[in-house]
């Protein structure tokens, strides 16, 4: 189903642009016959983001200058951010028959006026959205907006669903308040639901996700190694938060190799693992820098290059590969090939994220079979050990020997490759989750009073 994402208050700042638009199309009347197909979708954020209200299409009551038209109002209407735009025709055809039908004038990640004449505007990239202030800083707006509780109602939803889905053990990020109020509310969050709620949670500062606007990147940096961490250290020593990791967005654009440096450099000083977003959208050398700080993992990773692969194996720093961000922002797959044979530890995480809204490690590591051309030997493995390796806990989890504290699925096949095999079939084919030992998730029903 193809989500359209009509935000009211995006719309404020899109109509200059959009009427330049209109402008240059010429006018035409009334709405255009296309249509956006699907439902309004529910943005989420990471585990612990603001869910940002429904889409909902706005009308804008159009002051209407022409003298025919005094006293009446026209309505305006701004769809944003369609994924699809199916405009059906596109240069006036009566009809369309077989060969003409095959297009339909379907447009990707497109926006439409109506009311001004028709506008349409091809939308961009990740970054470019991003750089245009939508992507992490939309989820920011509703994060400082959203109250600890809503917040913790959202982590308690989502990390049911996980539960569900396989998973007994959930690296949870900070990384939507970008200033320290709100990534300390994020973090309060995610303490409450470690305290509170069965699945084991690793939690991870990273308020250096996006250069808040308002700041620039060195602005950020210095605010974040002045103030946020040493906030962090002051209540992880107090005991009122745990953090476990440290996590930057390196990346063209977002934080440099240099500011990556001294914010991983910093939290690494308080105690603070790194495990940080690398070489993504750009080769940034964050491996090769992952590698010279000590990281325990780099996630992403689809642009590394061949000497930050080399370097990586050579540190044991762990490549948490991401292969539904790869599918939905349709960026090229990281080698995971290339780094088992250079003797990389490979792991695998859902990357869950408004762009990648999905809660099943079993989805993972089908597409890393299929799209990273993992075997599914490999695929467990990094779904397990190795993403427990990630997080600095693969002596307690990821594996069942004496000593680890017992988590377990139980499904129901005669071979555990059916996990992976029968894609989005995990939640038929789970039976129990188990954790520490006890049954967390039996049959469709969870067995503890904290509820999922
Ligand atoms: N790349 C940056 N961070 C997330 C995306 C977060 C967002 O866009 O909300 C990621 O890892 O995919
Ligand atoms: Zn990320």
């Amino acid at each position: 189903m193809h989500k359209c994402h009509v935000i009211l208050e995006r719309i404020q700042r899109s109509i200059p642009r959009l009427e330049r638009a209109a402008a240059k199309l010429g006018q035409t009347e009334g709405a255009g016959a296309g249509s956006v197909p699907g439902e309004a979708g529910q943005h989420g954020g990471r585990a612990g983001g603001a869910a940002p209200p429904r889409g909902t299409l706005s009308r804008r009551p159009r002051r209407s200058g022409a003298a025919g038209m005094a006293g009446r109002q026209r309505q305006r209407l701004l769809l944003e951010n369609a994924e699809q735009l199916v405009l059906v025709c596109g240069r006036r055809e009566p009809y369309l028959r077989r060969d003409g039908a095959a297009g339909l004038g379907v447009l990707r990640a497109a926006s439409l006026v109506v009311g001004l004449g028709l506008a349409i505007q091809q939308c961009a990239s990740y970054m470019e959205i991003h750089q245009a202030g939508g992507g992490i800083h939309f989820t920011v707006e509703h994060t400082r907006k959203a109250t600890e509780d809503e917040l913790f109602t959202t982590l308690q939803h989502r990390l049911g669903r996980m539960l569900r889905a396989g998973s007994t053990l959930v690296e949870c990020k900070s990384g939507y308040g970008l200033n320290l109020e709100t990534e300390l509310k994020m973090l309060r969050v995610i303490e409450r639901a470690q305290k509170s709620m069965d699945i084991g949670i690793s939690s991870t500062y990273c308020g250096a996700h996006a250069v808040p606007k308002g700041k620039t990147a060195t602005e950020a940096t210095d605010d974040i190694i002045n103030n946020h961490l040493p906030k962090l250290k002051e209540l992880k020593l107090s005991g009122e938060i745990h953090v476990n990791n440290i996590d930057v967005f390196c990346e063209k654009g977002v934080f440099d190799l240099e500011s990556t440096r001294r914010i991983l450099q910093a939290g690494k000083d308080i105690g603070l693992q790194i495990n940080f977003h690398g070489d993504e959208l750009h080769p940034m050398k964050s491996a090769e820098l992952g590698a010279e700080l000590g990281a325990r993992a780099i996630s992403h990773l689809e642009e590394v290059s061949d000497e930050g692969i080399v370097a990586m194996a050579r540190a044991k720093c762990a490549a948490v590969l991401l292969p539904t961000t790869a599918y939905m922002l349709r960026l090229k797959q990281p080698q995971a090939r290339k780094m088992l044979e250079e003797g990389v530890i490979v792991a695998l995480g859902s990357d869950f994220n408004p762009n990648a809204y999905c809660f099943s490690m079993p989805m993972v590591m089908h597409l890393a079979c299929v799209n990273m051309k993992m075997s599914m030997n490999e695929a467990l493995a990094g779904a397990t050990i190795n993403a427990a390796y990630a997080l600095g806990k693969s002596d307690t989890h990821g594996s069942l020997e004496v000593g680890k504290q017992g988590d377990l699925l139980i499904i129901n096949s005669s071979r555990w490759e059916h996990l992976i095999y029968q894609f989005g079939g995990h939640e038929a084919l789970i039976n129990y989750v188990i954790v520490k030992g006890k049954v967390i998730y039996e049959n469709g029903r969870c067995e503890t009073t904290s509820s999922y």
